[in-house]
């Protein structure tokens, strides 16, 4: 089976001149559909820049990032928009909501940048996580778990193949970061998607089929719980 995500020997280095720090140092990764893998790791040691790659926001210095049997390197800027917006979800620390939407418009919005070939229903997929009874609130009506549901609704509205999650209980307490990352397992094994999940949150990490650890741009297997 091919992996959805593979990343081979990729290194990244930023900045400049003396000052040039090697953000990801040849780090290989495969992810397979319906996988949800945690990342771990201090501060500093790579962790967005590993998504960066991942989400062709940003191209390694070396090395090579395959979405399927398709080698990111080598995609034109206009396709690398259209695999951005519809095979790659993005899901920030607080949601990152459009303060003037409401819940069920914010789940469309990603269906408005260009022809999507078989999206999800809005209303039925804001009901899959819990929030259709707030589909006319905006974001100022919601608490942040809601805030991280309507997020995480609107990142899989196109069916991605890949899910990118940054902090996702960063601003949220015990109880919902359970309830959100429960929600991302269960959306990633139910739909078959590949999801990676940066998180300081070891209290979340149950949830997750493979927990890595980043320490100084090179990506190791961590011991769940240990991390
Ligand atoms: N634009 C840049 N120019 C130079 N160095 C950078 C740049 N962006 C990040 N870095 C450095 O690259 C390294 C990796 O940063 P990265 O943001 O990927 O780490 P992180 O693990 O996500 O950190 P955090 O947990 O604090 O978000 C750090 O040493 C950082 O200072």
């Amino acid at each position: 089976m091919t992996a959805v995500l593979t990343i081979t020997d990729a290194t990244l280095l930023l900045g400049d001149g003396d000052e040039t720090v090697r953000a990801l140092d040849e780090v290989s990764l495969e992810i397979a559909a319906g996988e949800l893998v945690a990342v771990v790791g201090p501060s500093g040691s790579g962790k967005s820049s590993l998504l960066a790659i991942a989400g062709a926001l940003t191209t390694p210095t070396s090395g090579s990032v395959r979405l399927g049997s398709t080698e990111l390197t080598g995609v034109k800027p206009r396709e690398l928009t259209r695999l951005r917006q519809q095979e790659i979800g993005f899901v920030f620390q607080s949601g990152n909501l459009v303060p003037a939407l409401t819940s069920i418009d914010q789940v469309r919005l990603p269906l408005t940048f260009g022809k999507v070939a078989d999206p999800r229903d809005p209303l039925e997929l804001l009901a899959e996580v819990g929030m259709d009874h707030k589909a006319d609130r905006r974001p100022h009506e919601l608490s942040g778990g809601e805030r991280q549901r309507v997020g995480i609704a609107r990142a899989l509205v196109t069916r991605p193949r890949l899910l990118l999650v940054d902090e996702p209980t960063a601003a949220l307490d015990r109880k919902r970061s359970q309830e959100v990352v429960g929600l991302l397992a269960d959306e990633s094994h139910n739909h078959g998607v590949a999801t990676i999940m940066v998180t300081h949150d070891n209290d979340v990490l149950h949830h997750c089929d493979r927990v890595l650890e980043m320490v100084d741009g090179r990506l190791t297997a961590a011991v769940i719980g240990s991390a």
